[in-house]
């Protein structure tokens, strides 16, 4: 067979079949098969000089097209898209901290003070708030704050605040990373004018409460010298501002204010652990203590995985108690800017009751907290840990009945122990009712070597038992505990409401000794009391001369009792009458009937029945001092008008003013002793009621009011008055305290 590819040998470049190899048979003998035999011929010209390809583009059947040929195309669009997402990724990350880093140089965690309404701080703890509901156990002690005097100080920029970053670094001292002004970005932010205001916020020692943007908050005072807002500082504060836990207090920012800085967190309703736990009427059974251990726990554990990494300073002051029960923690972080803040402390403020919560390890630790590495601070958190809970199940505060100061707690702490020796340590005898595995936790807690202290995930492991269904019976518990509280409640109330009413007779009754009835009613009903005329009524003025001389010769005391001894015998004697004691002045006790409620003309016959009494009762009266001499009474009488009123604004009296009192007193003062002076006025008065034994003394001159008639009462019919008064009782209901009398008197 031959193979053309020309068809004109003759014109080669005409394309054709031409001859170019020769196909040929072999011969085989003995089989039924011929190879095929090929002879070389020509090179093939082909068209474009090379081969035609021996497969189609696509194959065959086409599997070199479709969906498999493009799987390079996607990964290399899949590859460039990824770089891109990369890339976008990296850019908003970077953006990200760009815009971090922004605000850690702004000052965002800064509060402008003018934002903040002070409030009172009733700590929450205190009697009443725990009475109520909120507190389940009764009251609260207030809060134990040891007020610290404040030893912060920023330089004072008076008036006017500094403008500039520079001036401000002055006072916040920036580091070369930090360069703010934050009195453009809050206004009223910035120093001291010394206004009341200023007053205000300096008055705030230890802790405050104040209202910001709706809701109650909590101010703590934070003692430096200066702020110094390196980065660390600010990371410092946005880790607080951004850890959240149900065990953790929020805090809110900071207020800055020349001198004062103040640490703004929530503010936790019921105190903290040592405020109820110095509460003796707040008894606290094992279901609280089990899960307040539980929340001071989860609290740590969530500041050791946090980016704050540890607490540094817990104790049962930090340990804070919100409305619904639970412990959350506060004053934690802030190591760098707070642990400058602890020497200072150091220097003097403190007695070293801070520290009795501290571990050796940080006692001994002496360039603050801030160089401290998280993992030893964590360690040292156990340690505080064992004396929180040795404080909560021992309840006799953080080193239980440990006579020592404080301050040698902590020397005793801190001093390296001698080898073999024990260290020193609470006495874990105190908790001896504490279950035995919160003693164990309590022991290894507190061991001197920082890392054979168990980890908080073994403590919690450990005291699991304690907390197990904890929940259902935390709130039968609380039910429980709330009907106790309703009980108790009711019974202080009612107790409360019986000691008022009684302060209330009390005041009352005080207030009718001091004024009548009458004029006591309408000042407690806050009516004004105007000065009223009677029309008649009668004056008794008593004296007893030799006062002044007795005066002069005997001891004051014995003149103060002589004076009480006899106007306790009169005092009683003036209740049988309807008469009202206006006053005393030494030895002179005044008396008017008559009013405050005008009796008719009864005023004269109780005026004389009193007189006969007293004279009667004088005769049997003895005075201490002086036991062989007698009180020589001289008694005036005089009956008329007068004009009764309260007058003063500070210790009222009821006065009264006329020249009915004026006659009176003068009856009196040119009077006889042991005998009633009566004008001739009264006198009258006494006829017309009849019963009385009367005895003109005569005309007497008298200073200002010249020639007197005037007259002794020596007697009376007491049957007469009794049934004077028994009728007339009716008509003038004065009268009916008026007791009658069984005995005439005579003097004869
Ligand atoms: N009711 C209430 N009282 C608080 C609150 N914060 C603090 N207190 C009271 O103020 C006391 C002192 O609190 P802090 O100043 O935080 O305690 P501290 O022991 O001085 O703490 P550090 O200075 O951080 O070591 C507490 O024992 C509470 O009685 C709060 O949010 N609510």
């Amino acid at each position: 067979m031959q193979v053309y590819y020309h068809f004109s040998s003759s014109n080669r470049n005409a394309y054709g079949l031409f001859p170019c190899a020769r196909l040929g048979q072999t011969s085989l003998k003995n089989t039924q098969w011929a190879l095929i035999d090929y002879s070389e011929g020509l090179s093939i010209d082909f068209v474009n000089k090379s081969a035609p390809k021996d497969t189609p583009d696509c194959g065959f059947y086409g599997e070199n097209c479709g969906p498999a040929a493009n799987n390079t195309f996607i990964i290399v669009i899949s590859v460039g898209v990824a770089i891109l997402i990369g890339l976008a990724i990296a850019a908003a990350f970077l953006y990200k901290r760009y815009r971090y880093e922004r605000k850690l140089h702004s000052l965002f965690f800064m509060i402008d003070r003018n934002q903040i309404i002070l409030k009172k701080h009733t700590n929450l703890m205190s009697q009443a708030s725990l009475r109520s509901m909120a507190s389940i156990h009764g009251s609260f002690a207030a809060a134990s704050q040891t007020l610290r005097d404040s030893h912060f100080f920023i330089e004072d920029y008076g008036n006017h605040p500094p403008q500039d970053s520079s001036q401000m670094s002055s006072i916040f001292h920036t580091g070369s990373t930090a360069r703010a002004n934050p009195f453009g970005q809050f206004p009223g932010f910035g120093v001291s004018s010394g206004n009341s205001e200023d007053e205000k916020w300096h008055q705030l020692k230890e802790f405050g409460v104040g209202l910001f943007e709706g809701r109650m908050i909590g101010l703590k005072r934070i003692y430096r010298t200066d702020v110094e807002l390196t980065r660390n500082v600010r990371l410092e504060i946005a880790q607080l501002l951004e850890a959240t836990n149900s065990n953790t207090l929020e805090f809110v920012g900071m207020v800055i204010h020349s001198p004062d800085v103040f640490l703004v967190h929530e503010l936790a309703q019921r105190g903290s652990l040592k405020d109820i736990l110095d509460n003796e009427d707040m008894a606290l059974d094992d279901v609280f203590r089990s899960q307040m251990t539980k929340d001071i726990i989860a609290g740590l554990e969530y500041l050791h995985s946090s980016p704050i990494g540890c607490h540094g300073r817990l104790k049962s002051t930090n340990c804070l108690i919100d409305g619904r029960w639970m412990v959350r923690l506060s004053s934690f972080g802030l190591r760098e800017m707070r642990s400058e803040e602890e020497w200072q402390r150091e220097e003097g403020v403190q007695e070293g009751k801070d520290d009795l919560w501290t571990a050796p390890e940080l006692l001994r630790w002496s360039t603050g907290l801030g160089q401290c590495g998280h993992l030893l601070v964590q360690k040292a958190d156990v340690y505080s840990l064992s004396i929180v809970l040795y404080e909560l199940f021992g309840r006799l505060g953080p080193w239980g009945d440990e006579p020592m100061e404080p301050r040698e707690i902590v020397s005793c702490v801190k001093r390296l122990p001698s080898s073999g020796k024990k260290v020193f340590r609470p006495d874990l005898a105190v908790i001896k009712e504490a279950p035995q595995i919160v003693r164990d936790t309590v022991a290894a807690a507190w061991t001197e070597e920082p890392l054979d202290r168990p980890s908080l995930f073994q403590i919690k492991r450990k005291l699991k038992p304690l907390t197990v269904g904890l929940k259902r019976t935390i709130m039968d518990n609380m039910v429980s505990i709330i009907e106790k509280l309703t009980d108790k409640l009711e019974r202080d109330i009612a107790e409360r409401n019986e000691e008022l009413e009684r302060e209330k007779e009390k005041s009352e009754m005080l207030l009718k000794m001091m004024l009548p009835e009458v004029v006591a009613d309408s000042l407690k009903l806050g009516s004004n009391v105007s000065a009223e005329s009677f029309e008649s009524v009668t004056v008794f003025f008593s004296d007893c001369p030799g006062f002044v001389e007795m005066s002069a010769t005997s001891k004051p005391i014995d003149i103060v009792n002589f004076l009480n001894d006899l106007y306790t015998v009169f005092d009683r004697i003036i209740d049988q009458f309807d008469v009202y004691k206006v006053e005393t002045i030494a030895d002179a006790y005044m008396v008017a009937s008559g009013l405050p409620v005008p009796n008719g003309n009864h005023h004269a016959g109780e005026i004389a029945s009193l007189g006969l009494t007293l004279l009667s009762a004088i005769d049997a009266f003895k005075i201490r001092h002086l036991p062989n001499e007698k009180v020589r009474l001289r008694i005036g009488m005089n009956s008329g008008p007068c004009v009764a009123g309260v007058v003063g604004l500070k210790m009222p009296r009821y006065c009264l003013f006329g020249d009915t009192v004026n006659t009176a007193s003068r009856m009196e003062s040119n009077g006889i002793p042991l005998r009633i002076n009566c004008s001739e006025s009264a006198k009258q008065v006494l006829d017309q009621l009849g019963g009385y034994v009367m005895e003109e003394r005569g005309i007497v001159e008298m200073k200002g009011k010249g020639k007197q008639m005037t007259y002794f009462v020596r007697g009376e019919d007491s049957e007469l008055r009794r049934e004077r008064i028994i009728r007339e009782r009716v008509k003038f209901a004065s009268l009916k305290k008026a007791k009658i009398q069984e005995k005439t008197y005579d003097f004869e």
